[in-house]
């Protein structure tokens, strides 16, 4: 398809899993067209911002028609690697990457838990959803094994750079960092955080505005009730 993958937009991409969602709920159902304001609105996006987002990779629809779904189905599921079944390693098997490995629906079908890494001596050598937790010392062999490219940091966050150090010198070239830090990445390499506290401040951010906009509506109100 058109554009290199570099001028994409992050934001872009980050939103075309959700359209995939869509349109593969919709092929399901035998759904052979959608225009793009149907689109637009099932995934939860401005109609111009969805056909902005998929002229990135060529689709461009047709005006009074829209688009085929089985088509879009077939070129998104290519660029976000759908049907591949990556596979991934989890290094740090502590509350989240238990839950995380105990819950491999949470990862999405495309996803594949493939090993689990830990240091701590009590928790190297435990069972979590059928897979033998190996120790850290055995991380770049977890790797290599595996063929994993996608790792997901779940260390406290004093370990995840030199963890992440280690897995991207291992071959690894995407990381799901959850490690509350920023971490330092090679080049041609991608990082994702996830911050669940930092999207709660973005609620709080917004309640917050909500908040002071109810109360300044309320003072405007009273001073206009005021009749001196
Ligand atoms: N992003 C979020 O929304 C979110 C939510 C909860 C927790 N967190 C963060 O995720 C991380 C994990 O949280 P948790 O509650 O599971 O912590 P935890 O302490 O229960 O687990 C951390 C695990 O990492 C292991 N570990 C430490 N150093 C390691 C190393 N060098 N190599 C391999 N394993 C190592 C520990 O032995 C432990 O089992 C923390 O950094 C925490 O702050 C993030």
């Amino acid at each position: 398809m058109t554009s290199p993958a570099d001028q994409i937009p992050e934001a872009t991409i980050a939103r075309l899993p959700g359209y995939l969602r869509v349109l593969s709920a919709l092929d399901a159902e035998g759904v052979t067209r959608v225009s793009s304001t149907e689109l637009a609105d099932a995934a939860g996006v401005q109609s111009a911002l969805l056909r902005r987002d998929l002229s990135h990779f060529g689709s461009y629809g047709t005006r009074g028609v829209g688009y085929e779904v089985p088509v879009l189905v077939r070129e998104i599921g290519e660029h976000v690697g759908s049907g591949i079944k990556w596979p991934v390693v989890v290094i740090g098997v502590g509350n989240l990457g238990r839950a995380l490995a105990r819950n491999e629906s949470m990862l999405g079908r495309d996803f594949r838990l493939a090993a689990l890494v830990d240091s701590n001596p009590a928790v190297v050598g435990t069972t979590v959803a059928g897979i033998r937790v190996v120790s850290d010392g055995e991380l770049e062999d977890s790797i290599h094994r595996t063929h994993a490219r996608i790792a997901i940091v779940a260390t406290p966050a004093s370990a995840a750079q030199e963890v992440c150090n280690r897995v991207f010198e291992a071959g690894v070239t995407s990381i799901l960092n959850f490690a509350p830090t920023t971490i330092v990445a090679p080049a041609g390499a991608t990082v994702r955080t996830v911050d669940l506290s930092q999207e709660l401040h973005i609620l709080a951010f917004h309640e917050a505005r909500r908040t002071a906009e109810q109360a300044g509506s309320a003072t405007t109100q009273s001073a206009q009730e005021y009749q001196p």
